[in-house]
């Protein structure tokens, strides 16, 4: 399964076409829209999001509800297009007029300067409409798609939200939670998707206190994915170690800065006699694991464990608080200004982290097993889960 997204921020549309979907996968798109509401919300956000609705259209791949094997298009169209209809016009000609939004001052942390650099840019507009985290959208509807594949296979895939700004919340409190569907009731109903409400109280003080200092804030999201068979992905070249890819797939979200699974960094501070997760065996269940420091990965393949990935995601690179920067023409040096920004993104990241997550394994499934109807598949994996258990 591949998939590619298409649209700019203020554009008039976004669009995904993911191809590689098995025929009579069942598609929900409320559950899509749950989804896409999910990454709107957080506290935080900026005014934008109370222009955008966010729900999506299929338009392609799918009869009745069912993938029909073919290329399936997911569609969104930008509410906020009605404002920038002139500027951002595919088809009327560049005027005095609507080119007066040109951006010529980089905004650091942003793509804006390289990206004009390497495409002979110099209105930003035509870097930093695309470079948007408006894409992330996207991502999240496709990534809907793959959890509804997975879950049809009995794979379930969260995300939520670990730490934000300096606010960590309670290890001891995640431990509570029995599965992962108590975890997602929790974390869907806090305002910045944590499951500990004394960190929730913090965080929105804290984010409040950025705000009204024109800074932002970052932090640190956790994906759990439960229900994986062991052998997705493989050792034997590079290119094919799933923990290889998941990682390339987490920090190619728009501010991502860094990666870990299982006890993550925290490995180095202990002797390997307790990072390792022990081998056992029982009759009924085959070989298992009490532990999982390693987050579920030996040898870039799943080990049966649950995948556990925490990854941080830098600070909002658009500050209120002015930042030294060039403009690209005069070359005169400035203080960039602001029209509007979120003053975190931390929760709405964490379902990005969750939709990437899942279309990674997604993909490792499909690489395995029959990619071309649903039925066959799923047979597949449920001999292949038996097989396991009596190795
Ligand atoms: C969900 C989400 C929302 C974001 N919202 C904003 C925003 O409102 N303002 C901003 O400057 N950056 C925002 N970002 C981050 C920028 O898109 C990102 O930092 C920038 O494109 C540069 O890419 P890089 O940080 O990966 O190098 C957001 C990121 C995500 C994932
Ligand atoms: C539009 C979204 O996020 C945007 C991501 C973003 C950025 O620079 O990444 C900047 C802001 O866009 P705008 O300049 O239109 O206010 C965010 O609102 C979204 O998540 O749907």
């Amino acid at each position: 399964m591949r998939y590619i997204t298409a649209g700019e921020s203020h554009g008039p549309q976004l669009t995904a076409v993911i191809e590689g979907l098995p025929a009579n996968l069942t598609i929900d798109i409320d559950q899509i829209n749950h989804d896409m509401w999910r990454r709107k919300q957080g506290y935080g956000r900026g005014a934008r999001q109370q222009i955008e609705t966010d729900e999506v259209q299929i338009t392609a791949g799918v009869r009745h509800q069912k993938t029909l094997g073919s290329p399936v298009t997911i569609q969104l169209a930008n509410k906020d297009f009605a404002h920038w209809q002139s500027v951002m016009s595919p088809t009327e000609p560049a005027t005095a007029e609507n080119t007066v939004r040109q951006v010529t001052k980089p905004r650091p942390g942003h793509a804006d300067l390289v990206g004009g650099m390497k495409y002979q840019h110099k209105d930003l507009r035509n870097v930093l409409e695309r470079s948007s985290a408006r894409e992330t959208a996207m991502r999240v509807a496709v990534g809907s798609v793959a959890k509804q594949f997975l879950k049809a296979l009995g794979i379930d895939v969260l995300g939520f939200v670990r730490q934000l700004g300096s606010v960590k919340a309670d290890t001891a409190k995640l431990n509570e939670f029995a599965d992962l569907e108590a975890l997602r009731k929790v974390t869907e109903a806090s305002e910045v998707r944590t499951f500990d409400p004394a960190a929730e109280a913090e965080i929105k003080m804290n984010i409040d206190a950025a705000k009204k200092a024109g800074d932002t804030l970052g932090g640190v999201v956790e994906v759990i994915v439960t229900g994986v068979p062991a052998g997705l992905g493989s050792y034997v070249s590079a290119d094919q170690k799933l923990d290889g890819r998941l990682a390339q797939a987490i920090i190619a979200i728009n501010a991502f800065k860094g990666v870990a699974f299982g006890d993550g960094f925290e490995l180095a501070n202990h002797p390997g006699s307790e990072d390792m997760d022990e081998i056992f065996y029982d009759q009924g269940k085959g070989f298992y694991r009490q532990t999982d420091h390693l987050g579920g990965f030996e040898g870039g393949m799943t080990n049966g464990m649950p995948i556990v990935i925490t990854a941080v995601m830098k600070p909002i690179p658009t500050l209120y608080k002015p930042l030294r920067s060039v403009d690209v023409n005069t070359k005169e040096a400035y203080e960039a200004n602001v029209e509007r920004s979120d003053t975190t993104a931390v929760p709405a990241a964490a379902t990005v982290a969750e939709a990437m997550t899942a279309i990674t394994i997604a993909q490792a499934v499909l690489d395995m097993f029959d990619a071309n109807a649903m039925d066959r598949l799923q047979a597949q994996v449920a001999a292949y889960r038996e097989e396991l258990k009596n190795y």
